[in-house]
């Protein structure tokens, strides 16, 4: 519990400090502060580097900066903890600055150890650009879903955004030229120092040589990118520091510019472990991996104590919507608007308008208990939406009873099981119980004009039978 709070108490203190030079001077322009503002108020930013340059960097802020960030392709998929790197450049465009999204084709292959306690098992060149090309369209689709749907009723045209790819810079770099001129201007005690580099060299497993010149990739990114596009600003995840550190010292040794870091928080599960590929828990933005009913269902199921710090990081809604929503929320917390709030913005700026529609439909369909809620999908849905669900395929038959289906389906190993289960009130067809196992199945109650029977058992074994026709 400490560390959050004295975070709080850290961020709080840089914001004001900007506030307070931005004020003094009298120099800054309106969109910028409302940015600066509205960040600091949503803890977006978990710290700055350097860690005294809030004055400078609140000064070069005033007027419109290139912002940056990195993902690696090392999945086919984004995932949460990625998004509020997303989200904080988004913030950026909005406050009138041009965002980078760099896709790390490059870096990919080096691998980043930063936060790991193994070495990356390699990817092959193929992997990387089938990966490649899925985090570029969510990149796009991300950016364009915000400008299409949230952004929508704002008159301001949004900065452009830029989708690098760092293999443009190192597919032609010669190693020689690169170590003679790059790695000239790395030490290797700061190198050495990095927590990335410390807790694996004290592994049994130790560290490759390709892993450890990873921060060199990262920092030389940040050097071209300030090169290319004036590029001063870099975001990360807060276990990025040691890598934005070594940017930093790169560019101060080859530039006269000032440069800063920003980081956002980690996203971490219930049990405080960072959500990610690593961690083998993330929570996917692509929908063949995760659906917009699933990724729905994981805001909706937030714990009320976290629910309003995610409104503040994963929404565009501003404060006084958000303490509005958390009113309702306190009146009536079985209502859950404001998990349903923070679920609505997240499925929206990921998967749209459709992948939104998707997700309230699939809900109500397995949550509001209601049989013309099932109507609503059509039958690739529900096998989507109950794909572990035992699913059969079968012939319509005159007189068949809701016993005969239920054994055809699988659900009871016996038909006396079936009997008991049945009559004690265990069997629901289409959300609506089911005592008596003899009665003949009828078109549009047990079997859905989309040729579909959901039946239940208990509390949650669901089979679905798809008649044929
Ligand atoms: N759980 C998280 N919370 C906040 N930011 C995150 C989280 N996971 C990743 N990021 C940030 O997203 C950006 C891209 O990270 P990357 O694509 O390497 O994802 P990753 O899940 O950390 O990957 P890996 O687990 O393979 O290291 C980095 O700035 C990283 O710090
Ligand atoms: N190292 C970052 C991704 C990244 C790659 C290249 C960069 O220039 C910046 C960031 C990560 O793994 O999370």
């Amino acid at each position: 519990m400490a560390a959050p709070i004295y975070h709080m108490f850290k961020m709080r203190r840089i914001y004001h400090k900007i506030w307070t030079v931005l004020k003094n001077r009298k120099c800054y322009s309106s969109s910028a502060t409302s940015y600066i503002l509205r960040l600091h108020e949503r803890g977006i930013f978990q710290s700055i580097f350097p860690p005294d340059s809030s004055p400078e960097l609140a000064r070069i802020l005033s007027s419109p900066q290139c912002v940056y960030s990195g993902f690696d392709p090392t999945a086919d998929s984004l995932h949460i903890g990625n998004l509020l790197a997303v989200i904080s450049l988004i913030h950026c465009q909005r406050g009138g600055h041009h965002p980078v999204a760099l896709v790390g084709s490059a870096t990919a292959l080096i691998g980043d150890p930063s936060g790991r306690d193994s070495e990356r098992v390699p990817l092959s060149g193929e992997q990387i650009q089938s990966n490649t090309e899925s985090i570029n369209s969510s990149l796009h689709r991300i950016f364009t879903n915000h400008e299409r749907f949230i952004w929508a009723n704002s008159k301001k045209v949004l900065p452009k955004v830029r989708i690098v790819n760092n293999s443009e810079w190192y597919r032609d770099k010669n190693i020689i030229e690169f170590l003679s001129t790059v790695g000239r201007y790395f030490r290797m005690g700061p190198m050495l120092s990095r927590h990335s580099v410390q807790t694996r060299l004290t592994s049994a497993e130790g560290m490759s040589f390709t892993e450890f010149t990873y921060q060199l990739f990262q920092s030389f990114d940040w050097l071209h990118l300030l090169r290319q596009f004036n590029c001063k600003i870099q975001i990360g995840g807060n276990d990025q520091l040691g890598n934005i550190t070594s940017g930093y010292e790169l560019i101060t040794r080859v530039t006269e510019e000032k440069v800063f870091g920003l980081t956002v928080p980690l996203v971490t599960s219930e049990t405080g472990d960072k959500l990610g590929k690593s961690a083998g828990n993330a929570v996917w933005l692509n929908a063949d991996r995760t659906s917009p009913y699933e990724l729905y269902q994981f805001y909706i199921n937030l714990p009320d104590s976290s629910v309003e710090k995610f409104l503040k990081l994963f929404t565009f809604l501003s404060d006084s919507e958000i303490t509005d929503i958390m009113k309702k929320q306190k009146l009536k917390p079985d209502s859950r608007v404001a998990q349903k709030k923070v679920a609505e913005q997240v499925v929206m700026l990921v998967h749209g308008e459709t992948g939104l529609d998707q997700a309230r439909r699939w809900t109500e369909a397995l949550w509001s208990g209601k049989a013309e809620s099932l109507v609503n999908l059509d039958q690739s849905e529900l096998q989507l939406l109950f794909k572990n669900a035992p699913t059969v395929e079968l012939l319509p038959e005159p007189d068949l009873t809701v016993c005969d289906m239920c054994m055809k389906a699988g659900c009871f190993p016996t038909e006396s099981d079936a009997d008991r289960i049945i009559k004690a009130g265990g069997l629901y067809i289409n959300h609506r119980r089911v005592t008596e196992p003899d009665f003949i199945l009828v078109h549009g109650e047990h079997i859905l004009p989309n040729n579909v029977s959901l039946i239940r058992v208990g509390k949650k074994n669901y089979y679905v039978v798809k008649w044929l026709s």
